[in-house]
């Protein structure tokens, strides 16, 4: 098989030419031909039935909810990768290439380019909500570089598919501080155009995007800045390490392991002192003196190294006026005695994020009160447990806390103790050493509960965690101290601890099912968050999260349900909670046609319509006299159709703050209906509205 298209000049087009007869004939390829990475990326499409001249089926590409979906997920990535993209889309302007972001599963989430390069990428898919895993698409720089995790160029005929040997691609991982691969950063255009140096401006662009991630998660707490040379310092070519006020290693970038030797398994177990010839008190020092020229100091596996250290806006000193409270309390945690925080600084990030815990208010008076509690404690080491039905939020309202905290630039790691098979709860959480196990990661891995170190650990499920691992558990909160399986040394991790359950955990305690020491560690504070079903704020939440599906501002109208759909909903029992809801508004907005304007039994998914016409004939039933029949588990008892839209009236106009027009919209009925309806309810007396 002959590809058609030109390859850069390294890769000789017989070879490829060559490779192709031997992958066709004996079914593998020789990597002398086309190197190892090409080869084992090759082999990889043949193995999963790939033809090279076939068209894939069923090939996945995400609808605009899923799109959305995997947007709002990614949303910090999508923050600092946009204007990296632009920047970069502007040194290549009119070169007829585009640049692409996909996420860790090879799905694309955000391109810029060319027009005309834009269009002919379409023809191959290559647009947002298009999955590029190798799987699907072949050998491709995206989907290559994700499954090697390395910067890759793959040009014309290198592509395993005939149809995208037109593209020259150059594709570098983006990781987190932690090393997790958070995706991939691309710059695709037409083969004839391909430049030697476009890798190199990719990798750069990559640099700048973890620097900012690192900056974001880190930039409270010290950091370190390496470079073999003194001018690399504050590059995208320096090394960046975060460090605990102990001097424990935290955070890196990939630099910065380069430099040092390390691996990521190292980050969160090794102390500064052990890489650099430095100790901690000497970085505090150095940390404290911003306009200090930087000293090099010996890498104790490699080079000497210029360093620059910074102590993070928690630990810089300022006086705080008397009447915002005692100086000691007014400390963040990880601040040093004696220091008090940048107010302006740490305000900042405070109002930005009070906005998290802020958004999940829509008016119910439990779920305010809950909030309200919560953000008593936001700054304070008491440990959470979440109470409440499955799917009431309480991972949503755990994560919108820790937005809205000191620790928000720190990660929020959460765990299903649920969903993790028992043989697997303590390598997971406690992480192990290289070998300590069969199938054990050769590097070994730091375990979830050092992940968060600094962070907050989320405890989904607690109550289904096997009796052995509370006790393991409860060792580690009241030690502070993480020792991975198969020995080593413990690790000190400073943790918000959150934690949920569905279960009735005193029960399980009472009557042995869960430790009473754990039960109380764990619950310095309890808070139960409402069932959907006895919230009296169905229209607003109904409002939010359609906003949320469909990303529609807040001064902007967001379609309606029809009054029928919307009595039904209000007078529904929703065993699923906000899950169900949200699941049900984001296939009734996949399902809306461009001319629908409001959200009908249509848009519905068949289960729910089912149980909803079930409420409705309940209802009906129970406005004639002699309709006796019992309400089901799906309907409020004695609600009758009046009073549930009165109900619904009542909330639309309590969202709307009273405003009758927008009250109607969230209706999805006419202003004249609406005031009917409102004088109806005056005249027979209902005091709701
Ligand atoms: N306040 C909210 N705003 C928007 N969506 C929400 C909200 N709360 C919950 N959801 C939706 O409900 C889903 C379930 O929420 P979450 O996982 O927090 O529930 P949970 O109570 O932790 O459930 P489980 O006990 O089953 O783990 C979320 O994925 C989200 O789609």
């Amino acid at each position: 098989m002959v590809m058609q298209h030109a390859t850069r000049p390294n890769m000789p087009v017989a070879n490829l030419r060559r490779a192709r007869q031997q992958l066709n004939s004996a079914g593998a390829v020789s990597a002398e031909l086309i190197g190892p990475v090409l080869a084992r990326s090759w082999q990889r499409c043949a193995d999963a039935g790939l033809l090279p001249n076939g068209r894939s089926q069923g090939v996945p590409h995400a609808s605009a909810p899923q799109l959305q979906r995997a947007l709002v997920q990614q949303r910090e990535l999508l923050s600092h990768a946009e204007p990296v993209m632009a920047f970069l889309h502007e040194q290549t302007r009119d070169s007829g290439s585009m640049v692409v972001l996909a996420n860790a599963d090879g799905m694309l989430l955000h391109a810029t380019g060319d027009a005309d390069f834009l269009q002919r990428a379409e023809r191959v898919a290559l647009r947002p909500g298009a999955t590029w895993q190798e799987r699907w698409r072949g050998t491709n720089a995206i989907g290559t570089a994700l499954a090697e995790d390395i910067p890759m160029v793959v040009h014309g005929g290198e592509h395993y598919l005939e149809r995208n040997g037109f593209l020259t691609c150059a594709a570098a991982p983006i990781h987190d501080s932690a090393g997790r691969l958070l995706g991939a950063l691309d710059l695709s255009g037409d083969h004839r155009g391909y430049h030697r140096h476009t890798l190199g401006l990719v990798r750069s662009a990559v640099r700048m995007i973890e620097h900012r991630l690192f900056d974001t998660r880190h930039g409270a707490g010290l950091r370190l800045r390496l470079h073999s040379h003194r001018e690399g310092l504050n590059s995208v070519t320096e090394g960046l390490l975060a460090l605990s006020a102990d001097g424990w290693i935290t955070g890196a970038n990939e630099a910065a392991l380069q430099m040092l030797q390390l691996r990521w398994a190292d980050v969160g177990a090794v102390q500064v002192s052990q890489v650099l010839e430095v100790g901690i008190d000497r970085i505090w020092d150095l940390a404290r003196q911003p306009g200090a020229t930087p000293p090099c100091v010996a890498a104790l596996r490699g080079g000497p190294l210029w360093l620059r250290a910074e102590p993070g806006y928690q630990s810089i000193t300022v006086q705080v006026p008397q009447r915002m409270g005692h100086a000691e309390d007014a400390r963040v945690p990880g601040q040093r005695v004696g220091e008090a925080p940048l107010m302006a600084h740490a305000a900042e990030p405070a109002a930005v994020h009070a906005d998290a815990l802020s958004a999940l208010d829509t008016g119910d008076a439990a779920m305010r009160q809950a909030l309200q509690r919560a953000r008593r404690v936001v700054d304070k080491p008491i440990a959470l447990l979440l109470l409440g039905e499955s799917g009431v939020g309480k991972e949503v309202f755990a994560r919108a806390l820790h937005a809205s905290g000191p620790r928000s630039t720190q990660a929020f790691v959460a765990v299903n103790c649920a969903a993790l098979p028992e043989s697997l709860i303590e390598a997971e959480l406690f992480g192990y050493r290289p070998g300590a196990f069969t199938g054990a990661h050769r590097d070994g891995a730091p375990g979830r509960i050092r992940e968060a170190d600094g962070g907050t650990l989320f405890l989904d499920e607690i109550g289904d965690m096997p009796l052995a691992m509370q006790g393991r558990l409860l060792r580690v909160l009241q030690e502070r101290q993480v020792v991975p399986l198969g020995g080593g040394k413990p690790v000190s991790v400073d943790i918000q601890l959150m934690c949920a359950t569905h279960r009735p955990l005193r029960d399980d305690m009472r009557n042995g099912r869960f430790r009473e020491d754990l039960y109380y560690r764990i619950n310095g504070m309890a808070l139960s968050l409402p069932a959907l079903r006895d919230r009296d704020d169905l229209g607003a939440l109904i409002d939010r999260l359609l906003r949320e599906v469909l990303a529609v501002p807040a001064a902007e109208a967001v379609p309606g349900l029809s009054p029928d759909v919307l009595r039904c909903m209000a007078a529904y029992a929703w065993p699923g909670n906000l899950r169900q809801l949200s699941n049900a508004l984001r296939t009734a907005c996949a399902l809306m046609e461009p001319h629908d304007r409001q959200i009908d039994w249509c848009h519905l998914p068949d289960d729910l319509v089912e149980d909803l016409r079930e409420v409705q004939a309940r209802a009906e039933a129970a406005q004639q006299p002699q309709a006796g029949a019992a309400p089901a588990h799906t309907e409020r008892p004695a609600d009758g159709m009046n009073a549930v839209m009165a109900r619904a009236v009542q909330q639309a106009m309590a969202a709307c703050d009273g405003n009758v027009s927008g009250a109607a919209r969230m209706l999805g009925i006419s202003r004249n209906t609406l005031y009917r309806r409102l004088k109806g309810a005056a005249a027979s007396g209902d005091p709701s509205t």
